[in-house]
């Protein structure tokens, strides 16, 4: 189990809670296991009155006084285990809480590279499955384990001052049932993992289904989605049965197991007192309490041992995780230069490490402050991958990309990227109000500012005509934007950073030709102070640009301003005349 030594610097953390969770269950114990002491006083209290050893009335009278004991020292129990449960238990959701943040702090370090090999719902459920697991054992686990221990001993304790062969007599039948249930623990626990994975198949195709619901119904796939869903639906039914049947046995065990360990009780201590070996017949009432009293810890057993094991199995997959380094460092966390916006690659070549698609070969080009480029080529010729380097989301291995005249991997990656204004290809909006949305690129600005950039995106019209405007919700519980209300927002989020550098990858592409040429009027005042880099496959985009880089397979195949280029054979020129006799045509 060394894989939840991980969890040592928390319960370090949390000793005093952990102390005084011990402490409390050591002090919660002494009061419960009295009171089946008190039981048997009482019973030979009883005895004593037939035998004429005390009178009636005395006898009534310390039968009341061992009822009130034994009320009094049932209520101390009872607030003390309540107390042992608040305080370990919160100790555990303290913990959770804190591993929570640490996972996520972990996944938000790092790169791209990492998501690309995980898998969506793999990296959630470490967040919550994982956690929770781990939260069981810190908790439940380590409780029932420090209740369990305390209470075998001081039960095994108080029973061997009574009577030694007693005590052997009733622990005997105990570890071998103890095997049994912890068998059928472990059976239990098999079959329900296999009843969640099933759970998960069903609910991960249901939630499959809703978000592929139009093309569904487009394709009108209903009637064997029905039949998957069934089939899936029925395993999950068959497993969950399977569960039910194996967690029928628990019962009727414990039952078995009381029951043996009572009646050897009965037996051995019945024959005991015709012997004369014990004095009353209320130490054998006092013992089949502390049997019943030792079952259900010792049931737990095998319970307490599968919550550790998936614990450990989930504190293994998390520190896989938490000790995985992001590739992408920041070597200058400390240093404060502002950015100014001076961009020059040189003889840049990058290849992706998964496809091992080299996506550009030896780019060289620069950029003062405050100029703008355009790169236009075919698409998959590297034009958003100059973007994601420039931004650091990979490192090159061959090259330089300088920023300021200063490597990007000699400055603080936080200060490069808050230098930068990104609008992607795809617009990515989160369920939240498009304030908030659009807020997202400064979280201290006004709402006139807010209102101000949705204008110049020429996006305000549209968000006015909604009932609720800037409050409108978006996402799965609001509406839904069309694709080039989605890139004004996101454009205007861009406007609204006002960062020293503006990214733009095709951000247009879904906006029609009139709003474009709006836009992109607006863009020239906003980025005059700015640099820019304008990714499109448009050349009304690209006409304004200082310079305009032409990409083909990775590679720079012309450059130049708009007017050299449309008087030199190629691509640029091409697509210029193409794009002319469209608009003609429109
Ligand atoms: N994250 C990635 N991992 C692996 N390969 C990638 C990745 N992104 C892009 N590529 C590959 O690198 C090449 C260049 O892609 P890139 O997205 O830079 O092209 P693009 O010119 O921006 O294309 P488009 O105009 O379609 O957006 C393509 O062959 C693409 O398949």
């Amino acid at each position: 189990m060394k894989e939840l030594q991980y969890l040592n610097k928390y319960f370090i953390k949390y000793k005093y809670h952990f102390l005084l969770g011990v402490i409390i269950t050591i002090v919660a114990q002494f009061f419960s296991l009295y009171t089946p002491k008190l039981i048997g006083e009482s019973i030979k209290v009883i005895e004593d009155t037939l035998n004429n050893t005390i009178t009636s009335s005395q006898a009534k009278d310390l039968l009341v006084v061992k009822i009130l004991k034994i009320i009094g020292f049932t209520l101390v129990a009872g607030i003390l285990t309540f107390l042992m449960r608040q305080t370990l238990i919160v100790m555990s959701r303290h913990v959770e809480f804190d591993l929570k943040n640490e996972v996520f702090k972990h996944y938000e370090q790092l790169d791209l590279n990492f998501y690309k090999r995980n898998r969506t719902g793999d990296l959630m459920s470490r967040i919550s499955e994982d956690v929770s697991k781990v939260r069981m054992y810190v908790g439940p686990a380590v409780m029932y384990t420090i209740n369990t221990t305390i209470r075998f001993s001081l039960v095994i304790i108080y029973m061997y001052n009574v009577s030694p062969k007693l005590t052997w007599y009733t622990i005997i039948p105990l570890p071998i049932l103890a095997i049994v249930i912890f068998y059928v623990s472990v059976e239990i626990n098999k079959k329900s993992t296999i009843f969640q994975q099933y759970l998960s198949k069903v609910s991960s195709f249901s939630q499959e289904i809703f978000s592929g619901l139009r093309v569904i119904k487009a394709y009108a796939l209903e009637p064997q989605n029905q039949e998957r869903m069934e089939a899936l639906a029925y395993e999950s039914k068959t497993k969950s049965m399977s569960l039910s049947k194996t967690q029928a046995l628990f019962g009727p065990l414990m039952i078995t197991l009381i029951g043996v360990s009572s009646l050897v009780v009965i037996y051995i201590g019945g024959k005991m007192y015709i012997d004369g070996e014990i004095k009353s017949v209320g130490t054998i009432a006092e013992f089949i309490l502390y049997v019943n009293m030792l079952t259900w810890p010792v049931a737990s057993i095998g319970w307490v041992s599968s919550l550790i094991q998936e614990a450990s199995a989930s504190q293994k997959r998390l520190n896989e995780f938490l000790n995985t380094e992001p590739e992408i460092k920041n070597l200058a966390p400390n240093d404060t230069t502002a950015i100014q916006g001076k961009i020059e690659f040189k003889n840049v070549t990058f290849t992706y490490s998964d496809t091992q698609i080299t996506a550009l070969k030896n780019i060289s080009f620069s950029l003062n402050v405050g100029e703008t480029l355009a790169i236009l080529g075919k698409t998959g010729s590297g034009k958003s991958t100059i973007l994601s380097l420039l931004t650091r989301q990979y490192d090159i291995e061959k090259g330089e990309i300088n920023l300021d005249n200063t490597n990007i991997r000699s400055l603080n990656l936080q200060n490069l990227r808050q230098a930068i204004g990104i609008v992607p290809q795809d617009a990515f909006l989160f369920s939240d109000t498009i304030e908030n949305n659009i807020k997202f690129g400064n979280e201290n600005a006004p709402f006139n500012m807010i209102e101000d950039a949705a204008k110049k995106a020429e996006v305000h019209h549209n968000i006015m005509q909604f009932n609720q405007q800037y409050q409108t919700v978006l996402g799965e519980r609001g509406i839904t934007l069309s694709g080039g209300q989605k890139q004004r927002v996101s454009i205007a989020r861009a406007i609204i950073k006002n960062p020293k550098i503006m990214l733009l990858d095709d951000c247009l592409s879904a906006v029609d030709t009139e709003t474009e040429e709006k836009i992109l009027q607006n863009l020239i005042n906003i980025t005059q102070s700015k640099t820019t880099i304008i990714v499109s496959h448009r050349v009304p985009s690209a006409k304004n640009a200082d310079k305009i880089l032409i990409l083909e397979d990775g590679q720079i195949i012309q450059e130049g301003t708009h007017n050299q280029l449309i008087n030199t054979e190629g691509y640029y020129k091409e697509l210029y005349y193409k794009q002319l006799s469209e608009k003609e045509i429109e």
